[in-house]
């Protein structure tokens, strides 16, 4: 018989004393979870596979998965993405009770994993948790950065970049070229929030807009790819992919860049030479420098703000463009009528101006419409704050809370076929009366939230639609389309990222329609 030494006996018994230990904490565990909350249920939730939990039923594109997840489980359901849990908002109902019944408790937004290679952590705008930070930038921006009066001043500046992009596509039209609409329209946006931000065409280093674009691109590339790494949990610290590296890397040089761009600001700034007309970055180094400001803002602030308004309103606005005129491309009834609408309203001697858009409803029904079917940020992000009951289900402190206004802005039961393309259902005379003014962008009507809604709704809205109803408009007075060869409409799919962007570039063939450039007139 084999002898069973003293060091066997020490390991059986560590391995007990380990054992044991597990089940105990397995227990405690078990306790925690069945205290008085167990009470409210938790929200509904799919049969999952070990490890991957639901990742198994989404699909490429997250907004339109969970959509479908949602007609089998309900308005508010739980996922389990491998190691990342969230609850799913779908419903009108469920995102009034959250955004403002009980919108205290929402008014945070999760960290995901990218935030381990955000290089300004802490410093964070859009993404910050609810508290003084985030009150005083959110203030800034809607009295001062972001606010009408500030928004006037730049009047000129996006009515010259709406003239650059007519003009570029007159170019591709008269020589027979396709135009690429989407490459077009992200520069074209990309240059408004640059020269609103940083003046940066003024300060005569023309490439910075460019640099700029592609630096931020990269940072929303990698950013999506490391949260969707979240389901990895702790192992995500590993870095397999080597994309949080990536990311530090472009963030340093996006910093590198700025900061080049903010001390020619502060030169300005010690020379007495600064511009009548302040930019963002004018307004912030104010209050970095102002000893009375309600809060210090510090130079990293700075920074992630501008990268914030960057990331937040340079694809936003340009995809939302894009999905309009591919639209309206496919519906020829609903652009005659609004190219007809614009000829009577402007005429062919001028483009369409900010100050027209008032007296063009058929054009504010076309961009209402166009952020119902494809808003540019289809999920609202959210953390809820403490314990509390939605829809008669327990939601936990600390939960990630995901809202999907794209499956909300298409439900069945709220919208007459909420597929179709239908910018009559905008107009005062409706059937579905809907009505302009319920349907105004403050998010109070919980069936239609393409930004969002409360306190931590979208800061640029106002600034959104200027630039999208002003490109809209021009395009559409100026040209009119055609297909490439082989393509009968354009292709509607929606591709993976989290802009709702287009699967593919929107290209086709201008055909000039009205030059209000040409001498003649
Ligand atoms: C069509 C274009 C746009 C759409 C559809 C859009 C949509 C949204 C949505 C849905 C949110 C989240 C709201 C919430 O949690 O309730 C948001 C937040 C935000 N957006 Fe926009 N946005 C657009 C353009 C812009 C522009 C042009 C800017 C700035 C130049 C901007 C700046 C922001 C900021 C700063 C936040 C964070 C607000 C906060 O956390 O308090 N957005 N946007």
């Amino acid at each position: 018989m084999a002898m069973v030494s003293a060091n066997d006996v020490f390991y059986c018994f560590l391995f007990l004393v380990f054992l044991a230990a597990l089940l105990v904490h397995s227990l405690i565990k078990a306790c925690f979870k069945l205290k008085p909350r167990s009470k409210v249920p938790p929200p509904p939730t799919p049969l999952s596979l070990p490890f991957l939990g639901h990742l198994h039923l989404i699909g490429p594109v997250l907004d339109k998965s969970l959509q479908g997840l949602a007609r089998n489980h309900g308005p508010l359901m739980r996922l389990h993405l491998g190691a990342s849990s969230c609850v799913i908002a779908s419903s009108a109902s469920v995102a009034r009770e959250m955004l403002k019944t009980q919108e205290l408790k929402f008014l945070s937004r999760p960290e995901f994993g990218s935030s381990d290679h955000f290089i300004y952590r802490g410093s964070r705008f859009i993404m910050s948790p609810y508290g003084d930070y985030w009150r005083f930038m959110k203030k800034l921006c809607m009295t001062r950065l972001l606010a009408v009066p500030q928004l006037e001043r730049f009047l000129d500046v996006r009515e010259e970049e709406v003239q650059r992009l007519v003009k570029s596509v007159i170019g591709s039209a008269r020589s027979g070229k396709a135009s690429d609409l989407s490459k077009e329209l992200a520069t074209f946006s990309n240059n408004v929030i640059c020269r609103m931000v940083m003046s940066t065409r003024c300060s005569g280093t023309e490439n910075d807009a460019k640099e700029i674009h592609e630096l931020v691109k990269a940072c929303i590339e990698l950013a999506g790819k490391l949260s969707v790494g979240d389901v990895l949990g702790p192992l995500r610290w590993l870095d397999f992919s080597g994309n949080g590296k990536k990311l530090e890397a472009v963030l340093w040089e996006f910093d590198g860049m700025v900061e080049r761009v903010m001390k020619e600001h502060e030169e300005k700034l010690i020379n007495g030479s600064v511009a009548e007309r302040k930019d963002l970055m004018d307004i912030l180094l104010e209050t970095h420098n102002d000893p009375t400001a309600e809060m210090k803002i510090t130079r990293k602030d700075m920074k992630s703000f501008l990268l914030d308004i960057f990331m937040a309103g340079t694809d936003t606005t340009s995809v939302a463009t894009q999905w309009a005129m591919a639209e309206l491309i496919n519906h020829p009834g609903a652009y005659k009528k609004l190219q007809d609408e614009i000829n009577s309203v402007v005429g062919p001697t001028r483009l369409v101006r900010e100050s027209d858009i008032p007296n063009l409803p058929y054009l504010r029904a076309v961009v209402k419409e166009t952020l119902r079917l494809h808003s540019s940020a289809p999920i609202i992000l959210r953390e809820c704050g403490e314990d509390c009951s939605v829809n008669g289900y327990l939601v936990e402190a600390k939960t990630r809370v995901l809202i999907n206004v794209y499956a909300i802005m298409r439900d069945p039961e709220m919208w007459t076929d909420p597929d179709e393309f239908a910018p009559e259902r905008f107009l005062e005379s409706s059937d579905e009366k809907i009505g302009e003014h319920q349907m105004e962008f403050k998010g109070q009507n919980f069936r239609y939230q393409p930004f969002g809604s409360g306190r931590r709704g979208c800061a640029g809205a106002s600034l959104a639609m200027l630039v999208v109803h002003a490109a809209v408009g021009s395009l559409v007075q100026c040209f009119d389309w055609r297909m490439m060869e082989g393509q009968g409409a354009v292709d509607l799919s929606q591709g993976p990222g989290f802009t709702a962007e287009m699967a593919k570039p929107l290209v086709c063939y201008p055909v000039v329609h009205v030059d209000p450039f040409e001498p003649c007139h």
